[in-house]
């Protein structure tokens, strides 16, 4: 079942067109990453899913609501973290779980939320004396106190350290486990090859690729590249022979195969039928940030981080 359905999404400012024509759906339960080069239009889209902004043309709908038309019934069932909190420096943790938690019918208890989200020793600290992690985790503690049933996260894990990203990925599964719809937007190829079921690249407004990680990277055309040592001399030809094949190459004496599919299994079975080892066999995988390049022409941004 479709929880969001945009359809030729258009919006300007003024004269500058954001959003030029976007259409995707987000199914029940999945984790949907929205991926895009700076500028191409993505907060522009989640706000206006959000009924933050009005579009100037197409049809939205979350959870069979029209954003801004139904934005009071919207607001009780989708949780929204975007890119600045707008939180007073001032405010205590536990002060603004139970202020956001007053704006919902049915909220989680902000204390158990603390502790979910390892915040329980924070309760009384300051906003403005959180650490960037800490930030991030009181941004989803706000996001889903209302209890949604879809929850939007923009650029949640941009500028967190390594350890804090996957401490933040868990608690996006977490969430998502929970049986909460997740949009996600992301520059970080890594964090949507990990946590997204699908993902729609957008670049100047529109959307270039919609489909899977894998499938994403798997059309990059890079597909997957072996190399390795025969154990024993090798006719080439009963390589280039296997469809899964698609060129092979020689570095001294290795051999580089590039192929598609179950290219792996393809070449091991060859080779063991003629009882010939693979020694120091490595295996590459196409990525999603080649996709990503490819598709768009250019890089994302902060570029890609080690995780
Ligand atoms: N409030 C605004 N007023 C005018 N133009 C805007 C406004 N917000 C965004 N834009 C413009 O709309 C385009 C899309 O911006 P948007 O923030 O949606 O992109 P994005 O994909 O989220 O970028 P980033 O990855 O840098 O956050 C950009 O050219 C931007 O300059």
């Amino acid at each position: 079942m479709a929880v969001i359905e945009v359809e030729n999404l258009h919006k300007r400012y003024g004269d500058e067109v954001a959003v030029h024509d976007v259409s995707l759906r987000v199914e029940q339960g999945e984790i949907f990453g929205i991926l895009g080069p700076n500028g191409a239009g993505k907060t522009t889209t989640v706000e206006c899913l959000a009924g933050l902004r009005p579009a100037q043309g197409g049809r939205i709908s979350v959870l069979g609501l029209d954003p801004v038309r139904d934005r009071e019934a919207l607001r009780q069932v989708l949780g929204v973290q975007l890119q600045e909190s707008g939180l007073p420096d001032k405010l205590k943790v536990r002060e603004a779980l139970h202020l956001y938690a007053s704006f919902y019918r049915d909220p989680a208890d902000p204390g158990e939320l603390m502790a979910r989200l390892g915040l329980a020793d924070k309760a009384a600290t300051r906003y403005k004396n959180l650490s960037g992690g800490q930030k991030q985790r009181l941004a989803i503690a706000l996001a889903i106190v209302g209890n949604p049933r879809v929850v939007i996260l923009d650029e949640l894990t941009t500028g967190l350290d390594p350890h804090a990203r996957r401490t933040t990925w868990e608690l996006i599964e977490a969430i998502r486990d929970s049986g909460v719809t997740v949009l996600l937007v992301t520059h970080f190829m890594e964090e949507a090859e990990r946590l997204c079921d699908r993902v729609a690249v957008i670049d100047a407004g529109r959307v270039i690729a919609l489909d899977t990680p894998a499938a994403l990277a798997a059309r990059a055309g890079r597909g997957q590249r072996m190399r390795f040592r025969p154990s024993a001399p090798l006719d080439e030809r009963l390589l280039l022979a296997l469809p899964e094949v698609t060129a092979l190459r020689r570095h001294g004496s290795q051999l580089e195969v590039t192929g598609t599919g179950n290219l792996v299994h393809a070449v091991t079975s060859l080779l063991a039928r003629r009882q010939i080892i693979a020694a120091d066999l490595r295996v590459e995988q196409g990525t999603l940030d080649d996709a990503f390049i490819a598709l768009t022409g250019h890089g994302h941004g902060p570029g890609r981080e080690a995780a």
